[in-house]
C-alpha cells in the first residue's frame, strides 16, 4: 500500500524529492507557543500526562512550520516513572528520579502500562484525528542504555559513569534491567501504534560512550529485542533507531537490530552516511547549532546534507535535537531550503 505520508515512503525504502522533514525536539522551549502552554501546566510530568495540552504542543511546530511529520509531546522518562522511580524535572536542572540499586533491580514491579501511560495513548487517538491527513505522526521512546544510565544515577551525567561503573560492578543485574526496560517499552510502543502512530523511533542518545563490545550488549540486543517483541505483536510495524554517537559502529547497526532507518547524528562522516544508506533510509544529520547561527551557515549546512543524501531513501533531520537557543525563523528558512533544494 503506497501511502500519502512522504515519510512511510521513505520507511520503505523509496527514495522521494524532495525528502521529507521533520526535527527532533521539534516542540519546545525555542517556540514562544510552547513556553506559554508549558506555564499552564503543573510542571514538566503533568504536560506529558494532559492530551489537551500533549496535543497542543505537538501541533505547534506542525501548524509553524508544516513539517512532514509529527513526533508525540512526551518524555522517554515516562517508563521509569511507570516504573515508580519517583521522576520529577527540576527547574533549570533536568531530570531527577530515585537512583536503582541492584537489589531493587530483583525486585521491580511489572507495572500495567495503560494504568500510568494512559494519557499518552489518548495524546496519540486525539492527534491522528486532528493532524493533517499527509502528516505522518511517530510514537517513540528512550532505547533501555539510554534510560537505564538515568535510572541507575538519578539524573544525567557526563559521559554516563555511574552507569558505566555500575554494569562492571553488577553486570548480572544490569542485563535484567535492560531486559525490564526492553519489554515494558516493547509494549508501550505497541499501545502507541495502536492509538494511530505510524511509524516508531527509539532513541539512544549517549550510545557513543560505548566499547565496542558494551555497544553490541547494551544498545544492539536491547535494540534487536524491542525490534523482534513490536514485529512479533504487530508485524510491518516501522521503526528508526537512533544510537547518537556510535560512529563506525552503526555501519552494521541495522542489520544487526532490524531497525527500517537508522538516525545519523552530525559527526557521521559521508562516506559512511552513504554506505549506510546503501541497506535502506537514513535520517539526518544537519549540526543542531546550525539553528542557532543561521544565514549562511546554515545554507551551506543545508546544501551539504542534501547533496551527500537525498538521491537515496533519506528523511532530512537534525543530528540531534533543536535546543532552546533556536531561532524559529531559522526553521522556516530551512524548510524552504530543503524543499526547494536543486543539485547545482
Ligand atoms: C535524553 C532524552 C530525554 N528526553 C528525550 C531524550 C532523547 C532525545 C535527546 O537526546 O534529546 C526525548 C524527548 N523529549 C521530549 C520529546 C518530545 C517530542 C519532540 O521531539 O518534540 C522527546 C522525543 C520533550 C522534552 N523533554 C524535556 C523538555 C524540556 C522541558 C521543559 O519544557 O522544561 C522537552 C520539550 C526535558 C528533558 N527530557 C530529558 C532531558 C535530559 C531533559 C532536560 C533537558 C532539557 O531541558 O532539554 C530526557
Amino acid at each position: 500500500m503506497t501511502s500519502v505520508r512522504k515519510l512511510l515512503k521513505v520507511l520503505e525504502g523509496e527514495a522521494v524529492t524532495p525528502p521529507p522533514i521533520w526535527l527532533m525536539r521539534q516542540a519546545g522551549r525555542y517556540l514562544p507557543e510552547y513556553r506559554a502552554t508549558r506555564s499552564q501546566a503543573n510542571g514538566f510530568l503533568d504536560l506529558c500526562y494532559t492530551p489537551d495540552l500533549a496535543v497542543e504542543v505537538t501541533m505547534q511546530p506542525i501548524r509553524r512550520f508544516g513539517l512532514d511529520a509529527s513526533i508525540l509531546f512526551s518524555d522517554i522518562l515516562v517508563i521509569p516513572d511507570a516504573l515508580e522511580r519517583n521522576v520529577r524535572f527540576v527547574e533549570g536542572e533536568g531530570p531527577r528520579m530515585d537512583p536503582i540499586s541492584a537489589e531493587e533491580i530483583a525486585n521491580l514491579p511489572k507495572p500495567e502500562i495503560a494504568r500510568k501511560l494512559g494519557p499518552v495513548f489518548e495524546t496519540v487517538r486525539r492527534l491522528r484525528g486532528d493532524l493533517p491527513e499527509e502528516t505522518a505522526l511517530l510514537g517513540f521512546c528512550g532505547a533501555p542504555w539510554t534510560v537505564a544510565t538515568y535510572m541507575i544515577a538519578g539524573r544525567g551525567t557526563p559521559e554516563q559513569a555511574p552507569a558505566r561503573l555500575f554494569a562492571m560492578n553488577h553486570p548480572d543485574e544490569f542485563l535484567k534491567l535492560l531486559d525490564a526496560i526492553s519489554e515494558l517499552s516493547a509494549e508501550y510502543l505497541v499501545q502507541q501504534l495502536d492509538a494511530g502512530a505510524d511509524a516508531l523511533q527509539i532513541f539512544d542518545s549517549w550510545a557513543g560512550v560505548l566499547s565496542e563490545t558494551d555497544f553490541d550488549r547494551f544498545c544492539v540486543r536491547p535494540m534487536k529485542r524491542i525490534v523482534d517483541l513490536v514485529r512479533a505483536a504487530r508485524p510491518g510495524a516501522r521503526i528508526i533507531g537512533f544510537a547518537k554517537g556510535a560512529g563506525a559502529l552503526l555501519e552494521d547497526y541495522r542489520e544487526r537490530t532490524g531497525v527500517d532507518c537508522v538516525g545519523l547524528d552530525w559527526t557521521v562522516p559521508r562516506s559512511l552516511a552513504r554506505r549506510i544508506q546503501q541497506g535502506g533510509a537514513v535520517q539526518g544529520n544537519l549540526d543542531p547549532l546550525l539553528m542557532v547561527a543561521g544565514g549562511r551557515a546554515l545554507d551551506e549546512g543545508i546544501d551539504r546534507v542534501m547533496s551527500d543524501l537525498s538521491e537515496g531513501p533519506f528523511i532530512f533531520n537534525l543530528g540531534h535535537g533543536i535546543t532552546p537557543q533556536a531561532d524559529p525563523e531559522n526553521v522556516t528558512r530551512l524548510v524552504e531550503r530543503v524543499r526547494g533544494w536543486r543539485r547545482a
